[in-house]
């Protein structure tokens, strides 16, 4: 009996160093996330310390960036992670020095901003917030690692991107993407309501252009798995005129309406999408799935260059591609353009609100 105790005793000692071995392969991941001491940030850093963004053996250094009148909220969101004795993470950094933040970063999650009020104009909040993505790519270009991926989250996410990326030309514009997970994710939430099925057995529903209502969800080469095989969820549904309709306003209008339910916009799905974007990116689509995420057009899909584009893409080896050959009918093509327009007027507005 002693004896096999004490066996035990040296298999768990065997397993324990060859686990804390593991861990000692790995060297911490910098993330930088702004605007930490908001919603969004509350929710997303222990996301990202337990290891929901880049994996359960991947240790994580935290940098925290929020603006001075926050410092105070954003040394009580430091505490709160210390308090949470969080076994992957080995460092926090909460400053409201857009250097120090950016020093040696190899994620950058953006999602510092204004949000929309009641009463503002959508040009008061690009005006302020456009103005802070063209200083904070400098910091990112000047001082974040070789390579550092960025995602921008805050509002108007796409525009934002595009700004940060042209005064970060050193950048490569393929690291610099925009939110529309969260989106994307709501499309696969509604589809699997609808059909009372698993959302998990829902996939490849595409969300092309802005974040914003004007962005077209796309169901024509969504699929379901059913114990019948892989079903088109066109076929499932068999409701073209929910699809083509109220679908598409539920999905397009949903940020509206968690803020009209809130009082406040969504906060813990925007922080579980950025997961998702980020993890998929760094670690890979699975196999015949696709997902959407906003990046720097190259003319696919006859979708004008130099828009930041929420595009279908399968990601592998840290690199994003995105999905050639779907076929597009007239109805999509016509939704398609209309949000790359709306994305050309925000550009040519985001560039007058900077001179
Ligand atoms: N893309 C998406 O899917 C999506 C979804 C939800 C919200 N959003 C956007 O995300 C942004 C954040 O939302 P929230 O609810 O967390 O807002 P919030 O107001 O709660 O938090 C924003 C934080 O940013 C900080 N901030 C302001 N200027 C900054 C700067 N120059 N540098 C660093 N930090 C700065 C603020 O002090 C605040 O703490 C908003 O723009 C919102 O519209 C996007
Ligand atoms: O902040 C908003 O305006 C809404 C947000 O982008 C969302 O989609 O929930």
């Amino acid at each position: 009996m002693a004896s096999l105790f004490f066996f035990q005793r040296i298999i768990r000692c065997v397993v324990n160093l060859l686990m804390s071995c593991k861990d000692a392969e790995k060297q911490p991941i910098k993330v930088l996330i702004t605007g930490a001491a908001g919603q969004i940030g509350y929710a997303l850093v222990p996301m990202i310390a337990r290891g929901v963004m880049l994996g359960p053996d991947q240790p994580v250094i935290l940098h925290m960036l929020d603006i001075p009148p926050a410092a105070e909220a954003l040394s009580g969101v430091k505490m709160e992670l210390i308090d949470a004795a969080f076994p992957l993470l080995k460092g926090v950094v909460a400053t409201t020095n857009v250097v120090e933040a950016c020093t040696g970063v190899n994620i950058a999650v953006m999602v510092g901003g204004f949000p929309r009020k009641e009463g503002m104009e959508r040009k008061d909040v690009m005006s302020k917030n456009v103005s802070i993505y063209k200083e904070q790519a400098s910091a990112l270009e000047k001082h974040a690692a070789a390579n550092c991926k960025v995602l921008v989250v805050a509002n108007p996410a796409n525009t934002n991107a595009l700004i940060l990326k042209e005064f970060a030309p050193s950048i490569p514009a393929k690291n610099v993407t925009c939110l529309t997970r969260l989106d994307h994710n709501r499309a696969l939430g509604q589809i699997s309501e609808r059909l009372n099925m698993q959302v998990s057995d829902v996939k490849n529903v595409i969300i092309w252009g802005n974040h914003s209502s004007t962005q077209y969800p796309d169901v024509n080469h969504a699929t379901v798995t059913t114990q019948a095989g892989e079903k088109s969820v066109r076929e499932l549904i068999a409701n073209d005129t929910w699809l083509n309709g109220e679908f598409i306003t539920i999905v397009q209008q949903r940020g509206a309406a968690i803020i009209k339910a809130r009082k406040l916009s969504s906060a813990l799905s925007a922080a579980s999408a950025a997961c998702d974007h980020i993890c998929d990116w760094v670690l890979g689509t699975p196999k015949g799935t696709w997902v959407s995420m906003g990046v720097y057009s190259d003319g696919s899909y006859g979708i004008p260059a130099g828009l930041i584009y929420s595009f279908p893409v399968t990601c592998e080896k840290g690199e994003w591609s995105i999905v050639q050959g779907l076929k597009i009918d007239e109805f999509s093509r016509a939704k398609m353009d209309a949000t790359a327009n709306e994305l050309i007027e925000e550009k040519s507005l985001a560039y007058s609100c900077l001179s």
